[in-house]
């Protein structure tokens, strides 16, 4: 995060719960500082929704109206977060009016950090089977990695999510790692020489 400098951070959101998550990350980015401007142009009527939009615009988070141009993200942003299409709800393939949010994301040399699982993968069965798909330099699995995510070839792997009862992960055999200290995420996997950021983690 050190490398946003005063740059923006572009948080693309989704109509579902996945672009929920990503109203929720704005916001805490601008808790922490930083410059987040929203792309969340299909919204849903649920109080829930309207909640979370109402307190990102509340805290002076922006709203873009229209998908920015791939040279305007070049340069005006140092993060896009994806927080378009998670699992569950969402079924690839992705339909027509989705595909230039993916595409943007694709084409920008600009990191992409995705939320739960890249927009666009199946659940299970990872990235699209032409390997089209997106790939984000980091990925924050939610509560566990799903398998689709084995297909990940970022940088970083984080796991968020230190609410799961014992009970269930005993239960679902999740195996999940331990969460140093208070930290509420863990790195599960670094593909990087940095051996600084590993030892920090
Ligand atoms: N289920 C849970 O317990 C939790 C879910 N969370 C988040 O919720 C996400 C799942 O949310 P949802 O189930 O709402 O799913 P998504 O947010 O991934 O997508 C649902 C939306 O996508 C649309 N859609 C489905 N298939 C599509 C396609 N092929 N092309 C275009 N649009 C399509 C649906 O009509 C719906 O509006 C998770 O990935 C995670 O980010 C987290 O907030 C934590 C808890």
């Amino acid at each position: 995060m050190e490398k946003v400098g005063n740059k923006s951070i572009l948080v693309i959101c989704g109509p579902g719960n996945n672009g929920g998550d990503g109203l929720v990350c704005a916001r805490h980015l601008k808790v922490l500082g930083y410059k987040p401007v929203i792309y969340y142009p299909v919204r849903t009527e649920k109080q829930l929704y309207n909640s979370l939009t109402t307190q990102c615009t509340n805290m002076a988070v922006p709203f873009l109206q229209m998908l920015p141009e791939l040279s305007t993200v070049e340069c005006t942003f140092a993060l896009i977060v994806d927080a378009v299409f998670g699992f569950s709800s969402f079924k690839p393939p992705v339909t027509e009016a989705f595909v230039a949010r993916i595409d943007l994301m694709k084409k920008a040399t600009v990191p992409v950090v995705s939320i739960d699982l890249p927009s666009g993968w199946h659940v299970d069965n990872g990235e699209p089977e032409e390997r089209s798909g997106l790939l984000p330099e980091m990925l924050i699995s939610l509560m566990c990695p799903k398998r689709g995510a084995l297909d990940f070839r970022g940088i970083y792997h984080y796991l968020g999510g230190r609410f799961v009862p014992a009970a269930l992960e005993e239960k679902f055999e999740m195996n999940l790692p331990e969460y140093p200290g208070t930290d509420c995420c863990v790195l599960i996997s670094c593909d990087c020489e940095d051996e600084e950021h590993q030892k920090e983690h």
